[in-house]
């Protein structure tokens, strides 16, 4: 087997913020900064991580960010009512509630009290149902991440069988109905799947989002397999088992340097949008 394509987040990244660059020096010589607000419930390690991470790449391309953080034992009410604080801050462009919140928290309930208009991070019911029908939305981070990467690389999805591995709703189930947009046939495989490794036998694109580190195993791919490894496990490790997968897939996204920078970049254009589009 040839040496797969290796699909480089970073130079993704890197394209999309440089184009960001202009639309928010104009933002800012209309006196509009854009701003970002995340919210994280609860003390768990990586999320903070990856809130700060956030924060950082908002920084640096001149959108402002603000991180509110709840206790653990936040209610879905308190909850709520910070969001609704949010929805109606005019100075805030963007809102992200990072998933998981603690398991007593009603995050649906969470996630679609965030207004439409101010969803940069595509979780609400409306944001969803509106990337399901093509209608004007921001779309789901890591989903449009992943859908950017093959775009990049000119991978063209058009009939081919793609295997989503997870149903999250915040990365298997958009992602699947981007791919069935671009008519690949989708199939939407979870924790409850029989024969998963049949399944994803017969993949031509493989979508990795499971969370379980070097879940998918090489053996499993079809030789030539195209594989996404949107997975973000403890130590930096993917869903894929990245040395048996790379021996048999034509091209492929690493953990770190794949999907996870262009799902930044992504949403710090979908908060410069949401900025331009709230100020108009
Ligand atoms: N509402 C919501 N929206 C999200 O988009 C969301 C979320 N909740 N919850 C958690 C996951 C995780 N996530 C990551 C984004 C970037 C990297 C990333 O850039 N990782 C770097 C490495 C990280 C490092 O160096 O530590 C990389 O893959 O190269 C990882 C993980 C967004 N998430």
């Amino acid at each position: 087997m040839n040496e797969p394509l290796l699909m480089n987040g970073q130079e993704v990244s890197k394209a999309i913020k440089a184009k960001l660059e202009g639309d928010v020096a104009t933002l800012r010589n209309q006196g509009v900064i854009p701003k970002l607000v995340t919210v994280l419930v609860g003390d768990d390690l990586s999320s903070h991580t990856y809130v700060r991470m956030k924060a950082n790449a908002c920084e640096r391309i001149g959108i402002v960010s603000e991180q509110v953080l709840l206790p653990t034992e936040t209610s879905t009410t308190d909850l709520i009512q910070t969001i609704q604080r949010l929805n109606e801050d005019n100075s805030v462009h963007g809102i992200l509630l990072q998933h998981p919140v603690p398991s007593h928290i009603d995050e649906r309930l969470a996630f679609d009290t965030i207004t439409l208009s101010k969803d940069v991070d595509g979780v609400t019911s409306q944001g969803f149902g509106s990337t399901a029908f093509q209608l004007n939305a921001y779309p789901c981070c890591t989903p449009a991440a992943i859908m950017k990467m093959l775009d990049y690389y000119d991978i063209d999805v058009e009939g081919k069988h793609a295997v989503v591995i997870g149903r999250s709703p915040i990365l298997g189930k958009p992602v699947s109905m981007m791919l069935l947009n671009r008519h690949a046939t989708v199939t939407v495989s979870h924790s409850k799947t029989e024969r998963l490794g049949d399944i994803v036998q017969q993949a031509d694109i493989v979508v990795a989002a499971v969370g379980k580190p070097n879940f998918v195993q090489g053996e499993w791919l079809k030789p030539g397999a195209i594989v996404l490894d949107a997975g973000y496990n403890k130590g930096n490790v993917g869903d894929c088992d990245y040395e048996t997968c790379y021996q048999q897939a034509s091209a492929i996204t690493p953990v770190p340097g794949g999907v996870g920078p262009v799902t930044i970049a992504i949403l710090l254009r979908n908060t410069v949008i949401a900025a331009q589009n709230l100020t108009r």
